[in-house]
């Protein structure tokens, strides 16, 4: 939905202690690629715990517009009737990613080695963010993009008729443009390789073996180097997604800055490519116990108990920001409640988010009274220690579902409520956040 509807003007205020247990919805990424992957396969892919978020249903609509059966059977239960590798229709209306990054840079992948034109477009925020680093490489594989200054949405791209497989070292560590040419190179034939210096999330890669693609991953000086064999045969699967790590970062920084507060997080993925922020707040001093290790839905997953902790400034090394890019908003709300100062290096790709993140978390930091220091690639974030937060202020999310959450936490243990003038982009990827977080006792509102 590229329309972003009326603003939603919501209140935390300082909560009692949290208890409970906080299960959270499906993984973003996950959901994003089966439903892609079973677009891309031949048969009926059956897809348990499906996040309905808004991002995730715009690309269920746009694997329909490609040609695929997309079927809602129940909650979180989708079946996707695959078309094959190769198969994608012409879709005959604009491909509407709304505030999806992940949506509109791995189909732009899927599509653009198909003989097919698609344009795409996306709301305010979407529109703002760089699609040249997608483009630049699925331009090598033949395929041409016409979209605004910058390379900016909307945007067409042509698929290129007679592609060639690739060979692309990512310029920044990015696992959608990774994912982007890897879905690309499904359909040139011979090998497509991606070197990426910095790892990151790895759903891919995992995913497209589990539908019975070949991809191997070889650890180089370089960095690592995963080749991909064009043109398999992708067979429908059973996907049950895991739950959300980047989702399960709000509960459980809530409790840590909450005094008091106990609760329980099920099922949170333990993949170290996404596992940064437990390892950070650990380092931090906080409380939290990894119970029950296990494998669901293909991903190493913990349950999380979770305390109240005195938190204490650390220095966040730059190696680490891939493994944790989503959880910096709410780091940086949690290192607002510590001792002592946070340092955020590394974190440059913050910028092109869905907001300019270190922005937008530096502005509405300093409006609730916290001191704050950043440059292109740092942010750093002066704790006031718990109870040491002012709050007391309306921060602006930016069309930013991560920036209202993290204000939204923080507002939990300021002094005085904090307020975000729009919580509706919550939905795009938490759309039970605010019942959720009022089941651990928060105090939560919509104003007006
Ligand atoms: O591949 C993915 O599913 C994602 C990759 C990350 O983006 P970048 O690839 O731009 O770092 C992340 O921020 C986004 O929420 C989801
Ligand atoms: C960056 C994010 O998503 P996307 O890039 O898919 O819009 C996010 O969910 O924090």
């Amino acid at each position: 939905m590229s329309g972003h509807g009326d603003p939603i003007r919501m209140t935390a205020r300082k909560s009692a202690a949290l208890s409970g247990v906080a299960e959270v919805p499906g993984d973003k990424s996950i959901s994003h690629r089966a439903l892609i992957l079973g677009a891309l396969s031949v048969g009926t892919t059956k897809i348990t715990g499906l996040l309905e978020g808004q991002d995730v249903l715009d690309t269920a609509k746009a694997m329909a517009a490609f040609g695929a059966g997309v079927t809602r059977e129940g909650a979180g239960a989708w079946t996707v009737e695959g078309v094959g590798v190769g198969g994608f229709a012409e879709p005959a209306e604009v491909i509407d990613c709304g505030n999806s990054g992940t949506g509109v840079r791995l189909i732009m992948g899927a599509m653009a080695t198909s003989p097919i034109t698609a344009t795409f477009t996306g709301d305010a925020s979407l529109r703002k963010r760089p699609m040249g680093r997608v483009t630049d490489p699925l331009a090598l594989f033949g395929a041409r993009a016409y979209g605004r200054a910058g390379g900016r949405l909307p945007m067409t791209v042509v698929g290129a008729a007679e592609p060639v497989p690739v060979t692309y070292a990512t310029p920044m560590a990015s696992a959608q443009v990774k994912s982007a040419v890897l879905l690309a190179g499904l359909n040139a034939p011979g090998q497509t390789v991606v070197i990426e210096k910095t790892a990151t999330r790895d759903h891919t890669e995992r995913m497209l073996r589990g539908f019975g693609a070949e991809v191997s991953v070889e650890a180089t000086p370089e960095g690592n180097r995963i080749t991909l064999t064009g043109q398999p045969e992708l067979r429908g699967q059973t996907v049950a997604v895991p739950r959300d790590p980047s989702s399960a970062a709000f509960p459980v920084c809530a409790a840590l800055i909450v005094p008091g507060s106990d609760i329980l997080v099920p099922g949170v993925s333990q993949n170290p490519t996404r596992n940064g922020l437990f390892l950070t707040l650990r380092e931090m001093g906080a409380d939290i116990s990894f119970e029950n290790e296990r494998e669901e839905g293909g991903e190493p997953v913990a349950d999380l108990r979770v305390r109240f902790s005195e938190l204490t400034g650390i220095e966040v090394p730059a190696a680490r920001a891939a493994s944790q890019i989503d959880e910096y908003p709410v780091l940086a709300a949690v290192a607002a409640c510590a001792r002592g100062t946070t340092v955020m290096r590394g974190v440059h790709e913050l910028r092109v988010k869905e907001s300019d993140r270190i922005d937008a978390m530096a502005r509405g930091l300093e409006a609730c009274g916290v001191t704050v220091e950043e440059d292109d690639d740092t942010l750093i974030v002066h704790g006031l220690g718990p109870d040491g937060v002012p709050g007391g202020a309306t921060v602006a999310t930016h069309i930013d579902h991560r920036i209202a959450m993290s204000f939204l936490v923080l507002g939990l243990a300021a002094r005085a409520p904090i307020s975000v003038d729009d919580g509706s982009p919550i939905a795009t990827s938490f759309p039970v956040f605010e019942p959720l977080m009022r089941g651990l006792g928060a105090g939560i509102v919509r104003e007006g």
